[in-house]
């Protein structure tokens, strides 16, 4: 099992690592170097490459594909993408601190304005807008963390009014998170037929802009931890015949 995870910075990454593996781990993974970015490696019975891509869709979905398509060249390609990092909670679902693995990566923000109101891309006739994880996984990876369990919504604008949070809940009603990169990796992976994971820790709450009230180390901290205990679920996906990681990808 060959695992990429794909964070936005490298303090998310570091939290990852962290969780991956024992401390010790953590302070001596390898680093691997890829076109554009260096692959933090841990061996925890799977091979998982960490990567900070940088921040936002367009960023996350480069360094994926680029990861994606050196490790199939070399002959050892990946069987799972996973998106993590830090996010913001649509409350009551999802709590400062709390983690979220999506079971809907979706693309929030990706269409036109219409006299209408926002039209998806696909109501253009074009391309897709939602990437569906492997159920099996998220369900051994939710239940592994206790995470919520629901839409994670992918922007390139930041959330900062309560309005604007009202009108993504009322497009995407079982939506529990939002970040910037789920979507750019979900792509990439689909585009080389790997299936995708998302998993975030609630850094802030999803409406009103408030710095003061940001939680991003507790944060940190629930992403190494989520990790830590989603590890064994990441191990041995190949070995649980429910586990089924094929087509489960729009
Ligand atoms: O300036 C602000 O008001 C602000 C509020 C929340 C987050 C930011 C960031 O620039 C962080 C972007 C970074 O972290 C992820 N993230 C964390 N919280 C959120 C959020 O509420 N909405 C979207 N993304 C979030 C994101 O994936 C980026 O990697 C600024």
């Amino acid at each position: 099992m060959r695992v990429l995870i794909v964070t936005a910075v490298p303090a998310e990454r570091d939290a990852v690592v962290r969780g991956c593996g024992t401390a010790d781990d953590a302070a001596s993974a390898a680093e691997v170097a890829v076109p554009g970015g260096v692959l933090h490696r841990v061996q925890m019975g799977s091979t998982v490459d960490v990567l900070a891509a940088g921040v936002g869709p367009a960023a996350a979905a480069a360094a994926t594909a680029t990861a994606l398509t050196v490790a199939a060249v070399r002959g050892a390609p990946y069987d799972l993408a996973v998106s993590a990092g830090i996010g913001g909670g649509f409350a009551p679902h999802a709590p400062l601190g709390s983690v979220v693995v999506a079971d809907a990566v979706v693309a929030a923000d990706l269409g036109a304005e219409t006299p209408d109101g926002f039209a998806a891309v696909t109501d253009l006739g074009f391309g897709t807008v939602e990437h569906r994880p492997p159920p099996a996984l998220v369900t051994a990876v939710a239940g592994a963390t206790g995470a919520v369990r629901g839409t994670v919504l992918t922007v390139s604008t930041v959330t900062g009014s309560a309005e604007r949070a009202d009108t993504l809940l009322g497009r995407h009603p079982r939506a529990v998170a939002e970040a910037m990169e789920g979507f750019g990796v979900a792509e990439a992976a689909a585009a080389q037929s790997v299936p995708v994971l998302e998993v975030r820790a609630v850094s802030n709450a999803v409406g009103p802009r408030d710095r003061a009230a940001w939680r991003i180390g507790e944060a940190l901290d629930a992403l190494a931890e989520a990790f830590t205990r989603a590890a064994p679920a990441l191990r041995t996906p190949d070995l649980d015949p429910d586990l089924d990681l094929e087509g489960s990808q729009q």
